[in-house]
């Protein structure tokens, strides 16, 4: 059974500051660097043996400690990377105008191919992520990789797994360095294929971030 650990990078400047990053990016704050070090502590003695990381910097970074800690590569993947926001990019959440605030619900409500102008629809997120999860799947047996990307494309991706639609991301709390598991099974009578083991701990944080999107 393949085991895939997700992490959300650490704490940002404009997570702390609720700036909307998407593709944009800002550096991790302090605390985001030492959320990093902590997830290291905790799956260093897991036999982590791939770190494959969005290529975005916070991600980058996040990464980098993790990778130190288990002693791994990092290999950067493109499609680990957070929804394209479009013309939102690095704005306040609380100073949307109505017209955009409607854009971005079109996301979070299940709008068929709702996108913020110049952004990425939630099911071509999905699609993505799926892709470079059962990308995983290639490894050498008895991998046990561990991804580094972002908030709404690791709820996206958890899920659906569920089977529920992309957009209940917003269900679930996945806070900055939390850990989610998702295993690929082949069983007849649970089911087959990826499931959920654990999504969002952060109990091997000293001091978890309020996901400042969501609170
Ligand atoms: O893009 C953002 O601002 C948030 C949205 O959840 O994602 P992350 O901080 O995880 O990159």
């Amino acid at each position: 059974m393949l085991q895939v650990y997700l992490v959300r990078h650490g704490e940002t400047q404009w997570n702390a500051e609720r700036r909307i990053q998407g593709q944009s990016d800002s550096k991790l704050t302090e605390k985001g660097e030492r959320q990093a070090y902590q997830v290291g502590e905790r799956v260093k003695t897991l036999g982590i043996t791939h770190v494959i990381a969005s290529d975005l910097g916070r991600t980058r970074r996040t990464a980098e400690i993790i990778a130190d800690a288990c002693g791994c590569e990092i290999t950067y993947d493109p499609r680990l990377r957070e929804l394209d926001m479009g013309v939102l990019e690095q704005r306040h959440i609380d100073a949307l105008t109505e017209e955009e605030e409607g854009w971005r619900r079109q996301l979070v409500n299940g709008t068929e191919e709702g996108r913020i102008p110049d952004g990425e629809s939630m099911f071509e997120l999905s699609e993505r992520m799926h892709a470079a999860l059962n990308d995983c799947l290639l490894l050498p047996k008895g991998s046990r990789p561990l991804l580094v990307s972002h908030g709404m494309a690791l709820g996206c991706l958890v899920s659906t797994i569920l089977g529920l639609p992309a957009w209940a991301e917003r269900r679930l709390r996945l806070r900055n360095c939390s850990i989610s598991r998702v295993d690929y099974q082949e069983s007849a009578w649970l089911a087959s294929g990826w499931v959920v083991e654990t999504a969002g701990d952060v109990s091997h944080l000293d001091a978890p971030a309020l996901d400042e999107l969501q609170r």
